[in-house]
C-alpha cells in the first residue's frame, strides 16, 4: 500500500484576507510622515513644520516597480501596461497617551486599526528647526513609545473581547456542551494573548499562533498584528554617507523586541527634494550626490509586508498585475478579474515568468513542457503568466 500523505494544514495568515490591503504611516507628530508620503505618492498633503498638520487621513496608490512588467511590455508591446498598486495611507502623529485620548488619540488610533500594515517612521534627522514634541530627538524612545500605546490599545481590545465572552459563558448550566467547550477553547486562547501582550510585553505578530488560534486573533483587528516596516528618516547628508549615530542602536531595538521586522532608511528631505524632478532630472541628481532613492525598495517592502504577491496577463492589448493574496488558489486569483471566471472557472494555463524570460517566446515554453494546465487546487505564485479557461452562459467582462 502507498503510504499515507501527510495531511499538511495551510497556515492561516494574520490579517484581513482579500487583496484590497493598505498600508498606513504611523510615527510621532513631526518626524517627516507627511513628507513621505508626498514624495512617495507625489500628491499635495501638506507637509508643515508643526505637529498635527494632517488630521484627516489621507489615501493614495502608488505602482509597484518590477522589472519583469517592465520585460514583458517589451515583449507583447501591448497597448496598455497595468502595475500592481500599494494603497498607502498618511495618518496623523501619535503621541503618548493616545491610547487614553492624548493628542487625537483614539481617533487615530482608529485609523490604525483600519490599515493592514504600518510603515512606521521614526525620526533620526537632527534638524532645530524642527520641532520634536518630547524636545529632543531620541528614535529609540520613539519607538518604545508608539510600540507602547500600541499594545496598550490591543490590551484593552483583549480585555473586551474576554468581558464579552465571560458573558455568555456557562448560561446553560452544564459545562461540557460542545458550544461551551468552544467557549472554553477560544477564553484560552484569549487569556494566552493577553499574557502575550501584557506580561511578555510583545507584539501579536511576534507569535507563533496556530490556525485555530489565528482564527481567535484575526477578528479582533488588534494594532501589533500588523506586520511593520521601520523607515528611518535621515538627513541627506546621512542618508548619502550612509552613516547615522541612531542605526545602530535603532536596528538592535527592532532585533530585540520584533525580530524580523524590516528597517529601512530614507531621507525626507532628499526624497521630497527630488520627488519634483522630472525622471531624467532626477536621475542625474542622484548620480551626482552618488546614491539612489529609497522609495522603491520601500514600496515593494510594504506590498510584500501585506502579504500581497500578483500574476500576470499577457496579450496585445494589455499587460497586467493582478494582485491576490499568498496562498490564493487558482479559482478566486480569477475571480479577482471577474467573478465569472471564478464561477465559470474550467483551468489555469500558466507559465513561469522566468521560463518565458529564458526561452523567450510561448512557443518555445509549450515545446519545453512547461506551458501547464492547473486546476483548482492550484495555488497561484507569485509571477506566474496566466490565462483563464471558464464556462458561463452569460458574456463576461472585464473589471
Ligand atoms: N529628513 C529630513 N531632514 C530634515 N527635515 C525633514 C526631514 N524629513 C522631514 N523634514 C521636515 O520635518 C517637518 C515635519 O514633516 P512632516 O510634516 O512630514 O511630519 P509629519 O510626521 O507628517 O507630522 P504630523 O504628525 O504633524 O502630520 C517638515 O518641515 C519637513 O520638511
Ligand atoms: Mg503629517
Amino acid at each position: 500500500m502507498p503510504p499515507k500523505k501527510a495531511a499538511t494544514e495551510e497556515k492561516i495568515l494574520l490579517g484581513r484576507p482579500g487583496n484590497n490591503l493598505k498600508i498606513g504611516v504611523v510615527g510621532l507628530p513631526n518626524v517627516g510622515k507627511s513628507t513621505f508620503f508626498n514624495a512617495i505618492t507625489n500628491s499635495a498633503v501638506p507637509a508643515e513644520n508643526f505637529p498635527f498638520c494632517t488630521i484627516d487621513p489621507e489615501e493614495s496608490r502608488v505602482a509597484v516597480p518590477d522589472e519583469r512588467l517592465t520585460w514583458l511590455t517589451e515583449n507583447y508591446t501591448p497597448d496598455k501596461q497595468i502595475p500592481a498598486w500599494l494603497t498607502v495611507i498618511d495618518i496623523a502623529g501619535l503621541v503618548k497617551g493616545a491610547s487614553a485620548g492624548e493628542g487625537l488619540g483614539n481617533a487615530f488610533l482608529s485609523h490604525v486599526r483600519a490599515v493592514d500594515a504600518i510603515f512606521h517612521v521614526c525620526r533620526a534627522f537632527d534638524e532645530a528647526d524642527v520641532i520634536h514634541v518630547d524636545g529632543e530627538v531620541n528614535p529609540v524612545k520613539d519607538l518604545e513609545t508608539i510600540h507602547h500605546e500600541l499594545r496598550l490599545k490591543d490590551e484593552e481590545f483583549i480585555r473586551s473581547a474576554i468581558a464579552d465572552l465571560k458573558k455568555t459563558m456557562g448560561r446553560m448550566g452544564s459545562n461540557n456542551t460542545a458550544p461551551e467547550r468552544a467557549r472554553q477553547a477560544e477564553m484560552a486562547i484569549l487569556e494566552k494573548l493577553l499574557k502575550h501582550v501584557v506580561e511578555d510585553h510583545k507584539d501579536v505578530r511576534c507569535g507563533d499562533w496556530n490556525n485555530k488560534e489565528v482564527e481567535v486573533i484575526n477578528p479582533l483587528m488588534l494594532l501589533t498584528a500588523k506586520p511593520v516596516i521601520y523607515l528611518v528618516n535621515l538627513s541627506e547628508n546621512d542618508y548619502i554617507r550612509k552613516k547615522n549615530k541612531w542605526l545602530a542602536k535603532i536596528h538592535a531595538w527592532v532585533q530585540t523586541n520584533n525580530a524580523g521586522d524590516i528597517l529601512i532608511p530614507f531621507s525626507g528631505a532628499l526624497e521630497s527634494r527630488i520627488s519634483d524632478m522630472q525622471e531624467a532630472e532626477r536621475e542625474e541628481e542622484l548620480k551626482k550626490v552618488g546614491t539612489q532613492s529609497a522609495l522603491p525598495k520601500i514600496i515593494v517592502s510594504g506590498y510584500q509586508a501585506l502579504n500581497l504577491i500578483y500574476y500576470f496577463t499577457c496579450g496585445p492589448q494589455e499587460v497586467r498585475c493582478w494582485s491576490i493574496r499568498k496562498g490564493t488558489k487558482a479559482p478566486q486569483a480569477a475571480g479577482v478579474i471577474h467573478s465569472d471566471f471564478e464561477r465559470g472557472f474550467i483551468m489555469a494555463e500558466t507559465m513561469r515568468y522566468d521560463d518565458l524570460k529564458e526561452l523567450g517566446t510561448e512557443a518555445a515554453v509549450k515545446a519545453a513542457g512547461k506551458y501547464m494546465q492547473k486546476g483548482r487546487d492550484y495555488t497561484v505564485g507569485d509571477g506566474d503568466i496566466i490565462h483563464f479557461k471558464f464556462n458561463v452562459t452569460a458574456q463576461p467582462k472585464k473589471k
